[in-house]
This record gives C-alpha cells, sequence and structure tokens, in this order.
C-alpha cells in the first residue's frame, strides 16, 4: 500500500459532478494518512524539470556565496539559505502516550538529532519578510524564474486543492481560499546530499526526522531517489511515497494550520526522509544526493485559524487555542531554533 497518484485534471476541465467526485475522493485520502498524490495538475513536467535544473545550479553556487544569504535561526519565517544541520525537525514534534504525533511544547525540545539536508526558502516579492536572494551574476535567471514563474503555479495548484478539500469537507466556498488572499506562501528548494548509509544506521541524522508542516498543506515534489515516508495512520509504521516516474507528480500534505482550522476532523501528515527502499537492507554505501521542492501553502498572517465553530460539537470540544497563522508558525519555526516567538502568545 502507498499514497495514490490521482490525475488532477477534471478539477480544472470536468463537469461540476467530476469535479465533486474527484474533490470527495481526495478529501477521503487526507482523512486516511493527511496526504495524497497528485498527476495532470496543470503544472507541466518541463516546468519541475527547469526548476530542478535551477536548484542544482544554486546549491552548487560556492559556500561564500549562500552563507551571505543565509537564513537568520529565529522564530520568523525562513528566508534565505539553510546549511545542512541548520534545521532540527526532531524537535518540532513528539509521540504522546497513545503514539501520536502531537506539536511539541516548548519545554519537549531535548532531542539532539542532525537533518542531513540544506534549502533555500523565498517567497514573492514585496513580503514583508523579504528573501535575500543570490545575485544575478552568479546565477542569471534564478529569480525571475523561481519567484515570477514557478511560485505563481504552485499557489495557484494550492488554491485548487483546498477549494477541492472545501468541497469534499461540506463547507463553505472560500472557506480556507478566503484566507489565503495576501500570498504569504513559502516556496523551499532542498539538496540531501550523499550519505553514507553507515551514518544513517548511527542514528543521530536523517534526511528528515518525523514531523508535520506548518501551513494549510504543502505541495511537494520530489525527484526520482526515494526515501520519503508518510505515518500509515490505519496500522501503525511508514508507507514509502516511491516516486511513480510521473513528470507532474506532487504530494500533497496536510499541515497544521489546517488541522487546527477544523479541529482536528483532518489530521496532518507525518513525514520523514530515510533511506529510499531499495536500499533499506544495506549495512554500508552511500545514498545518492536527492532533490526536493516544497510549497507551504499558508493562511493570511493575521488570520484566526482557531477550531471553526461546525468542527467544535460537545463531542468533539475545542482542542486547539485561537492563534493567528503567523502566531502558530512562528511558534513552530522557532522549535527548530529552540527560539521563543517575539509575539504576543498570551491568547494560547
Ligand atoms: O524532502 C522531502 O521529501 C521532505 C521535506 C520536508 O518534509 C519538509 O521540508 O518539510
Ligand atoms: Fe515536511
Amino acid at each position: 500500500m502507498s499514497i495514490p497518484a490521482i490525475d488532477f485534471s477534471a478539477f480544472r476541465n470536468g463537469t461540476e459532478q467530476e469535479r465533486r467526485v474527484l474533490a470527495n475522493r481526495i478529501t477521503e485520502e487526507f482523512k486516511k494518512h493527511g496526504a495524497t498524490r497528485l498527476i495532470a495538475h496543470g503544472i507541466t513536467g518541463e516546468s519541475i524539470k527547469k526548476t530542478y535544473e535551477q536548484s542544482d545550479k544554486f546549491f552548487k553556487l560556492p559556500e561564500a556565496e549562500k552563507v551571505i544569504i543565509a537564513n537568520i535561526r529565529d522564530a520568523n519565517p525562513q528566508r534565505g539559505y539553510s546549511y545542512v544541520g541548520s534545521e532540527a525537525t526532531s524537535k518540532v514534534n513528539k509521540r504522546d502516550q497513545k503514539g501520536e504525533f502531537q506539536i511539541c511544547e516548548d519545554d519537549d525540545v531535548d532531542q539532539e538529532l542532525i537533518d542531513a539536508k540544506e534549502h533555500f526558502d523565498y517567497t514573492r516579492e514585496g513580503d514583508e519578510y523579504s528573501t535575500p536572494w543570490p545575485s544575478e551574476a552568479s546565477i542569471p535567471g534564478f529569480r525571475d524564474w523561481m519567484e515570477g514563474a514557478f511560485l505563481p503555479d504552485c499557489m495557484k495548484l494550492a488554491r485548487d486543492v483546498l477549494t477541492a478539500i472545501e468541497i469534499g469537507l461540506n463547507v463553505p466556498a472560500g472557506t480556507f481560499t478566503s484566507c489565503m488572499e495576501s500570498h504569504v506562501d513559502e516556496l523551499r528548494i532542498q539538496h540531501y546530499p550523499p550519505l553514507a548509509v553507515e551514518e544513517l544506521k548511527a542514528g543521530k541524522i536523517k534526511r528528515c526526522h518525523p514531523h508535520t508542516d506548518f501551513g494549510f498543506i504543502t505541495l511537494l515534489f520530489q525527484d526520482a531517489t526515494g526515501g520519503l515516508e508518510v505515518e500509515d495512520r490505519a496500522n501503525g509504521g511508514w508507507l514509502p511515497v516511491i516516486p511513480t516516474g510521473d513528470p507532474t507528480e506532487v504530494g500533497v500534505y496536510i499541515g497544521d494550520t489546517l488541522v487546527h482550522k477544523t479541529n482536528g476532523h483532518l489530521k496532518a501528515a507525518v513525514h520523514h526522509v530515510v533511506a529510499p527502499v531499495s536500499l533499506k537492507d544495506r549495512e554500508d554505501g552511500v545514498m545518492p544526493e536527492r532533490f526536493t521542492i516544497a510549497l507551504f501553502a499558508k493562511a493570511d498572517r493575521h488570520a484566526d485559524v482557531g477550531p471553526m465553530p461546525q468542527f467544535i460539537t460537545s463531542e468533539t470540544p475545542q482542542r486547539f487555542p485561537n492563534l493567528t497563522a503567523l502566531e502558530l508558525h512562528n511558534k513552530r519555526v522557532g522549535q527548530l531554533y529552540d527560539a521563543r516567538p517575539k509575539v504576543n502568545m498570551a491568547s494560547a
């Protein structure tokens, strides 16, 4: 069993009835593990390939050029370059007594585990948290493509998926998408350098530790290497998300913000990145490098992302506080760096 790859074309070209059937199918998939995959969704294979080519060029820049655009490791939206080991996903979620992954509280963050990846995070031009870009001379056309072409396409797809979830959950149109008008989504390109299997077996390093993402949903494009796994919420254990080979394939993962808004009706996808299935039983050797691209679709910063009234009942009382999207986001980013948010969290 794995995460299915669903043809999304009917959502753009189909009849009302076809759109509804598709929306219901996707929402049912999300209810299983917080995850699904889509193909034929409107972003072309060529466009994705070009983004990987740009990403490859970026990570090959000399270290000296990457460090001058380094992300500041604090409780704010991430922008710019993060070196290998900068981000600690092991600090953001923890299993509770029932064995379920929950968001960590501040005093839980005690694990010293390393994420073997480097990444670059950016958002649209004009955002109040601006992106430090590499110079045009060192990587011609990079910013134009990433900011002007690929990001808007991903933002559109994310809104289509959230529209489908609105239909599937039978909530009014715009319930989620109307609080995404300031377009504060973030795009991340990531590079996992080659990694010795021995190092992985020692247990302190993973390509990415089990965690949930922070926004409404994440779109995740992965290259052919493999290694991403989603927690199997029905049977326990992990479901490998083995690349299908379709050039448009994109994973879609429910994040914390949608969990909060739906009062836990939708569950987040717990995911991590380990050795690809073909290398799992090896005791030595080197895992090849891996590239992925993630769009973190976010709610407007001042939007209240506390549970909506229709999801609060006597059987399901309010489980999450009435935070703004930025308060929730900064709390989560702060955990990656052991940094407390500066905004007032008194309402939490
Ligand atoms: O690269 C991957 O496959 C997953 C990355 C991830 O989970 C993240 O950046 O939040
Ligand atoms: Fe993630």
